[in-house]
C-alpha cells in the first residue's frame, strides 16, 4: 500500500433490484488506511454498497474497484467481509470453523483469530449452532480478522454484543487494523460507536451519497447556530448560508449550516459533534449532498476498471 491509494472508488455506481433502485450513481472514494464509517437510514443501501465492494453483489451500472482492481481480478484476498447474517457452518465447532479459515487463507493469522475467540470466552469445542448471536458474531469476526485483509467490511459488527463485548471488540478491531493499516468500512446504526472510532464517514440515504469525506474536514465546515427567531419564523439572513436543518423551541432556533464565510448575525456559533452531524443530515434528506475533495471519485481510469 502506498501514500494516495484508494482502498474503494465507486463511480456512477447504481444497484436495481425488482422493486426498484438500491443505489443510485453513487461516486466517491475512500483512501487506503482509513476507518470509514457507513451511516443511513434502513434501507439505504448500506448492505447492498458492502455487497458489491465485497463482490458478492454485481452492480447494475457504474463500476467499483477494490486498491485499483475490477471485479473478477485476482486480487480478491485482500478483503474480508463480515455479512450481516454472519453466515457460519452451524454443525461446525469453533475450532472447526477456525480450521477451515486457515486451510482456505494462504495468509491466515491463527494466533489473532484465537485471541478474538478466546477474549470473548467461546469454548473452541463449542458447536456454531449451539452459540448465542453475539458469540457468533464473534467467531464470524475472528474469521475475518484471521485472513489478514487489507480491506474489512463489516456489516452492522456490534448489533448483537453486549456494551462490554462491543467496547472490547471495537477495541481490537482498532487494534488489528492500526497494526496492519487495513482499511475498515463499517455500516452502523449507533452513532455514539463511531466518534473516536472513525476518521471518514459515507453517509447514505435513498441509495444516494449524501456526505462523504474526512471526519475532521466534515465536522470544520459545518456550524451550529443559536439565537433569538424573527417573529415565527427563522432569521431572513439565515438564508445567506447553506441549511442543513434547523429546528425551534421556544423564542430559539438552532441550526446546522455549512459554514462557508462568518456566520453574520447575533448568534451564538459552535462547533458540531460528529453525531449532531449526522443526525442533522439523517433528518434532511433535502439538504445538498457534500462530497469532500479527498473523497470525490478521480477521474476514470480505464486501465484500472477494465474487466
Ligand atoms: N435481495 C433483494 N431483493 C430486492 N430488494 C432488495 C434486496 N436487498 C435489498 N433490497 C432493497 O434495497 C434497498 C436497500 O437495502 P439495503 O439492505 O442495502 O439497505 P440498508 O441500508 O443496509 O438497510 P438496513 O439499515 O435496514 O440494514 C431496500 O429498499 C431493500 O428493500
Amino acid at each position: 500500500m502506498h501514500a494516495g491509494e484508494s482502498a474503494i472508488e465507486a463511480h456512477a455506481l447504481g444497484m436495481r433490484y425488482r422493486r426498484g433502485w438500491a443505489l443510485k450513481d453513487c461516486s466517491f472514494r475512500l483512501p487506503a488506511g482509513r476507518i470509514c464509517g457507513l451511516v443511513g437510514p434502513n434501507g439505504a443501501g448500506k448492505t447492498t454498497l458492502l455487497s458489491i465492494a465485497a463482490r458478492v453483489l454485481e452492480p447494475t451500472q457504474g463500476t467499483l474497484s477494490v486498491f485499483g482492481a475490477a471485479p473478477g481480478s485476482a486480487d480478491s484476498g485482500r478483503t474480508a467481509f463480515l455479512a450481516q447474517d454472519k453466515p457460519l457452518f452451524r454443525r461446525f465447532t469453533v475450532a472447526e470453523t477456525l480450521r477451515l479459515g486457515r486451510e482456505l487463507n494462504p495468509g491466515w493469522d491463527q494466533r489473532t483469530a484465537e485471541d478474538v475467540v478466546r477474549a470473548g470466552d467461546v469454548p473452541l469445542d463449542a458447536r456454531i449452532g449451539s452459540l448465542s448471536g453475539g458469540l457468533r458474531s464473534r467467531v464470524a469476526l475472528a474469521l475475518a480478522l484471521g485472513k489478514r485483509p487489507d480491506l474489512l467490511l463489516l456489516d452492522e459488527p456490534m448489533a448483537d454484543l453486549d456494551p462490554v463485548a462491543r467496547q472490547e471488540v471495537m477495541g481490537t478491531l482498532l487494534a488489528e487494523t492500526a497494526e496492519r493499516g487495513t482499511t475498515l468500512l463499517m455500516s452502523t446504526h449507533v452513532l455514539a460507536e463511531l466518534e473516536n472510532v472513525c476518521d471518514y464517514l459515507v453517509v447514505l440515504s435513498g441509495g444516494e451519497v449524501r456526505l462523504a469525506g474526512d471526519v475532521e474536514e466534515l465536522l470544520s465546515v459545518h456550524t451550529v447556530v443559536t439565537g433569538a427567531k424573527e417573529g415565527e419564523d427563522l432569521p431572513a439572513s439565515l438564508a445567506q448560508h447553506s441549511l442543513v436543518e434547523s429546528r425551534v423551541s421556544g423564542r430559539q432556533f438552532t441550526a446546522l449550516i455549512r459554514s462557508e464565510g462568518p456566520a453574520a448575525g447575533r448568534w451564538e456559533t459552535d462547533s458540531p459533534n460528529l453525531e449532531e452531524l449526522l443526525i442533522a443530515y439523517l433528518r434532511s434528506p433535502g439538504a445538498a449532498p457534500l462530497i469532500t475533495p479527498t473523497a470525490q471519485a478521480r477521474a476514470y481510469d480505464t486501465r484500472t476498471v477494465a474487466a
